[in-house]
Formats: structure tokens, C-alpha cells, sequence
């Protein structure tokens, strides 16, 4: 970065972006600084340093690190943020460029404070869609921690997708029909198989993969990503440091099929993630990823947590294959209060 550089943005105002200046001054002579930050994306977080992709122009894609500017404070920057950034945008090694602006998160994925980790974060920003990627046999399908993800997904607005693994040792019926009430879509993958159909489901989306540890979810990520290999992914050229070490969540392009470059999508690697603190998770907001359950509640009474012994409860109206639906939102209801990892 050149001294000309340093002094010009250390005096940018971030809040600028968000308000209109309120000094017009003729703007041809001195451009305000912000007019050249450069939209990127955020792929991984690493004690401060934050790996980004040039999102716009020619260099788009172009591996950028940069620290955050001081006007944003305490504010987090997190995996999957569409941010702004000013300063050596040139991908140099040596180089290090500055995130001026946070744009508006479409969804956050969070985890609350929990015994392994007292303080409540923003996991991922602007995902689409949670892939829970569970193993039909070894380790076992673990239901209870299937439902706390599916909370996750619910409470943070994104589309859950239910990801069988290891299906050479044991058959998927049984999982799949406690997911059929809440119409949980899945696919069915393992080892060595033409990942295509799982790969279908991520085209155009942000997909964030899920799982406990043995699960083949790394299988999986390397037979989607071929070449950005976990430990030889795009963020090693940056950091020099092996990534199969990291725990840190990582996003990586889908390459767009039939080489020549492009992304067909984005998938957020979370290997030190096993589980969701859920405290936060609000019945209320939960069942709205349910309409035709929401309505049922309209007449709850006030502070209704539409668990079942509730008093009163519309939940309780349900019949036939709702009643269905019914027990297992509730099931995911107190699959909060779980303590299981
Ligand atoms: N039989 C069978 N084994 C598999 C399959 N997929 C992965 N495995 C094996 O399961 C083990 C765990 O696979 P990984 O891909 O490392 O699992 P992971 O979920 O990334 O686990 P962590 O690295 O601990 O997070 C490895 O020995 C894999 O070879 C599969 O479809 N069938
Ligand atoms: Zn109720």
C-alpha cells in the first residue's frame, strides 16, 4: 500500500454509503474516496485478516486480503458478507486492502452461546440454503442433531436440504420418512457416485454443509470442488497455510461444469462446526417456516409456545397427516432445549 493511499482512506467515512453527504461540494475535483471501493465477497476469516473475492470488472475473482477499516468497529465481518473494500485492491502478495462497507445481510445463519463457545455469532451471512449432511451408517444417522439444524436453518430464513451419505451401507428409507411431515427435501449420495444430484440442488444458491465429524462431508466437498481441494483451495494462495488443519468456515466457488472457468454457485465448508447453540430461536418465528402450522396458532393464546401440553394451543387441531406435521415441529420445538452435540 503507498503512503498516498494510506493517508487518503484513513480519513473515509463508511457511514457515507448509508446517507447522503450532506456538504455538496463540486465533486469533479476531489472524488470522495468511496467512489473506488470494489464489491467482494468474503470466503474465509482468519484472526483478523479477511480473504475476499473481487465480485465486479475485470478482475473479478481476483484473491484480496483485507483487515477491516476502524470506522466499522466491533461490527462482525463474516463468511458469505458482500462488502466494499478501498486500498491495494491489486491481489499482490504483501498486499492488504480495507473493508469500508457491510451491505445488508439477506440472511444470517447464527449460533448462540453455548457450552463450546460462551459467545453468540453470526456463523455465515447471505446463505440460501443449510445442507445437513448426515451418514446413513457410520457414525449413525443422529436424528436429535438432524432437528437442531433444521431449527437452524428455519430461524435463519434458509432452505434446509437433507444430504445422505454412505448409502453403499445402509438404505435411506427409514430417515427420510421422519423428515417426509415437514417436507424436508434430500438427496441421497455416497463415495465415488457421480455427485450430479447433489450438485444440482447448489447451482445458483449459497449452500452451507453441515455435519458431524466422519460423515464423508470432505468426500463430498472434494467430489464437488475437484481442484480446490480443502487443503489446496484458492485461500491457500493467500495465507500459505494448510487449510486441512483449519477449522475456520470456509466458502468456495462451484465450478461451473466443463471447465473454462465461471461459478455455478457457492459452498460455505464449516469444519469446526459441529452443532448449534439455539437459545435464541423464537417459537414464534420458527413456525413461520411452516404457514399452514402458523395459521393454526392465530388464536393461541398470548405467549403460547405451541409445544405440546400448551394449553389451548391451535396446534392441537391439527388432524390427519397435519397432526403429523404438528408432532414433529413440535419435536423440533424441543430439540432447542437439547443439550446433545
Ligand atoms: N463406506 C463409505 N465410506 C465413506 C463414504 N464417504 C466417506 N467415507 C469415509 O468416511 C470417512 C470420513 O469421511 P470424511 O469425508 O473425512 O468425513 P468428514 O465428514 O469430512 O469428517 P471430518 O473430516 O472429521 O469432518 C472416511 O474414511 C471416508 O473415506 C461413503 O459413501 N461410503
Ligand atoms: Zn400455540
Amino acid at each position: 500500500m503507498t503512503p498516498r493511499s494510506v493517508g487518503r482512506y484513513d480519513s473515509h467515512d463508511p457511514e457515507s454509503y448509508e446517507r447522503p453527504r450532506r456538504h455538496t461540494r463540486p465533486r469533479t475535483k476531489e472524488r470522495p474516496a468511496y467512489d473506488d471501493a470494489v464489491p467482494a465477497i468474503v470466503v474465509t476469516v482468519d484472526r483478523g485478516r479477511f480473504t475476499c473475492l473481487l465480485d465486479d470488472g475485470p478482475d473479478k475473482g481476483t484473491v484480496i486480503t483485507a483487515m477491516k477499516a476502524r470506522p466499522l468497529g466491533r461490527k462482525a465481518v463474516v463468511v458469505g458478507d458482500r462488502v466494499r473494500i478501498v486500498g491495494d485492491t491489486s491481489g499482490a502478495e504483501g498486499s492488504l486492502a480495507r473493508i469500508v462497507l457491510v451491505d445488508e445481510r439477506r440472511t444470517v445463519l447464527r449460533r448462540t452461546a453455548d457450552d463450546t463457545d460462551p459467545v453468540e455469532r453470526v456463523i455465515v451471512a447471505n446463505a440460501d440454503q443449510l445442507v445437513i449432511v448426515a451418514a446413513l451408517a457410520d457414525p449413525e444417522p443422529r436424528p436429535r442433531l438432524i432437528d437442531r439444524a433444521l431449527v437452524a436453518a428455519y430461524d435463519a430464513g434458509m432452505e434446509p436440504l437433507l444430504c445422505l451419505t454412505k448409502a453403499d451401507l445402509a438404505d435411506p428409507a427409514t430417515l427420510i420418512g421422519i423428515y417426509r411431515p415437514l417436507g424436508v427435501e434430500h438427496v441421497v449420495t455416497q463415495r465415488g457416485a457421480d455427485p450430479a444430484n447433489v450438485r444440482e440442488r447448489l447451482v445458483g444458491r449459497t449452500s452451507v454443509l453441515v455435519g458431524h465429524s466422519g460423515v464423508g462431508k470432505s468426500t463430498l466437498v472434494n467430489a464437488l470442488v475437484p481442484d480446490a481441494g480443502r487443503s489446496t483451495g484458492v485461500v491457500n494462495a493467500v495465507t500459505g497455510r494448510g487449510r486441512h488443519t483449519s477449522t475456520n468456515v470456509l466458502m468456495l466457488p462451484l465450478p461451473r461444469e466443463g471447465g473454462g472457468g465461471g461459478v455455478d454457485g457457492w459452498i460455505v465448508d464449516t469444519p469446526g462446526i459441529r452443532s448449534f447453540g439455539l437459545a435464541h430461536v423464537d417459537p414464534d418465528h420458527l413456525i413461520e417456516a411452516f404457514p399452514d402450522l402458523h395459521d393454526l396458532t392465530a388464536a393461541c393464546p398470548r405467549g403460547c409456545t405451541h409445544a405440546s401440553g400448551e394449553p389451548e394451543c391451535g396446534l392441537d387441531e391439527a388432524t390427519g397427516d397435519q397432526a403429523d406435521r404438528v408432532a414433529s415441529f413440535r419435536r423440533l420445538l424441543a430439540s432447542r432445549e437439547s443439550s446433545e452435540y
